[in-house]
């Protein structure tokens, strides 16, 4: 008798609970918001039942279904939506496709210059496509500034390279300022070394004063003419041996010297290329070029999204390469941006000359366009 009172008891009792229950959580989020501990996740996040478990996604590794033995290892030269051309170690180049929600997750998305597995599905024909399964570690890569969380990946543009090279011209069109100012700081941030090319130097007879005072900023530049031959063997030496990323605005005629360094690249010059029956060079996302003296220079148009720096002032100010030695952040106050404020180091640095004012320039420039 008193037992069965009891079940009743409790069952009345767990109604009223809940409704409890969910008043003491109410009482609790007040609590938690007035500490400032309060989860933020949208209210309905917080409490439905779909939520409770994480759902774990598992990622199948795409190696599962492939013969190990049959894997070969390749270099990337061109990267499509969902294929990459490998060039295997006999000199063949073929299509391989990868999926990219598997090469998202496993943060593997292959980039030219990336040395990479590829496999054929077991049991697959001779002719069956391959599928690429690893991108190995890169020695360096060319990475776009910018933010780095999760949900905005950052950006690599190549992979294994040495160098990268800016050709500009100095007249027709004239010099460009923001194009090189935002290579040298992707170079820099990336720890390689920026080589400026100046091309079209039989158009003037001197360069010009704010040429110069960029030029002094590069770890090294060459004066070049692919019009009449000019310090072309001096910008093969620089690039003999060696992966480089080369690029460079429309029209500073780095075809023109892609087509002088490599004979067979036969890039179009100054319009548009007619129709070749392939249109490679028109259609690809990218492109690597074997120099005949040894060395490669990788020119993707994808390079041209270093156009835009989304970078955010402050991390701009924080992070200029140059700016702090052993990068640690010496202006007096925090958020300093180096523009005027008191106790700025940068400043102090500029004045004293020890950060060169062209430097300093190029860090404004960037910074201005960017708001
Ligand atoms: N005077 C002079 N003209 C040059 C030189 N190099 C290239 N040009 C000319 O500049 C123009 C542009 O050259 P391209 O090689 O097509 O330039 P690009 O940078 O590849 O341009 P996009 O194909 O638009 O990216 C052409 O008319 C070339 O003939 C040079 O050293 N001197
Ligand atoms: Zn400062």
């Amino acid at each position: 008798m008193n037992h069965e009172l009891d079940n009743d008891q409790e069952e009345e009792h767990s109604g009223r609970s809940f409704r409890r229950d969910a008043r003491a959580r109410r009482v609790n989020t007040m609590e938690m918001w007035k500490r400032g501990t309060l989860d933020d996740r949208p209210i309905k996040e917080r409490w439905s039942r779909e939520f409770k478990k994480p759902k774990i996604k598992k990622i199948k590794d795409p190696s599962e279904k492939f013969d190990a033995d049959d894997s070969v290892e390749g270099l990337v030269v061109e990267v499509h939506r969902r294929t990459c051309v490998v060039r295997l170690p006999n000199g063949d180049s073929v299509n391989a496709t990868y999926r990219a929600a598997v090469v998202y997750e496993l943060k593997e998305f292959p980039v030219v210059g990336d040395q990479v597995i590829i496999a054929r599905a077991k049991n697959a024909e001779e002719d069956a496509p391959y599928s690429l399964l690893r991108v190995l570690p890169r020695k360096s890569a060319l990475v776009r500034p910018g933010p780095k969380d999760k949900s905005r990946r950052e950006l690599v543009l190549a992979a294994n390279i040495d160098q990268v090279v800016v050709v500009s011209s100095v007249a027709e069109p004239p010099f460009n300022y923001g194009f090189a100012d935002r290579f040298l700081l992707a170079a820099n941030l990336c720890n390689l070394p920026l080589v400026m090319v100046l091309n079209k130097t039989d158009l003037i007879e001197e360069i010009p004063q704010n040429v110069k005072d960029f030029i002094s900023i590069v770890d090294k530049f060459i004066c070049v003419s692919c019009k009449s031959g000019k310090g072309l063997d001096e910008l093969r030496e620089v690039l003999k041996g060696k992966n480089s990323v080369l690029s460079g605005k429309s029209g500073v005629g780095k075809s023109s010297l892609v087509n002088a360094l490599v004979p067979e690249a036969q890039l179009n010059v100054g319009e548009v290329r007619e129709l070749d029956g392939k249109g490679r060079h028109t259609t690809t996302s990218s492109s690597l070029f074997d120099l005949p003296f040894g060395g490669r220079i990788i020119d993707t148009p994808g390079i041209r999204e270093l156009g835009v720096v989304e970078m955010d002032g402050h991390d701009l100010a924080r992070s200029f390469p140059g700016f702090f030695p052993g990068e640690f952040f010496t202006c007096k106050y925090n958020d300093c941006m180096h523009i005027n404020e008191p106790g700025c180091d940068v400043l102090a640095r500029v004045e004293s000359g020890e950060i060169p004012k062209a430097r300093y320039a190029s860090y404004l420039r960037i910074l201005d366009s960017d708001e």
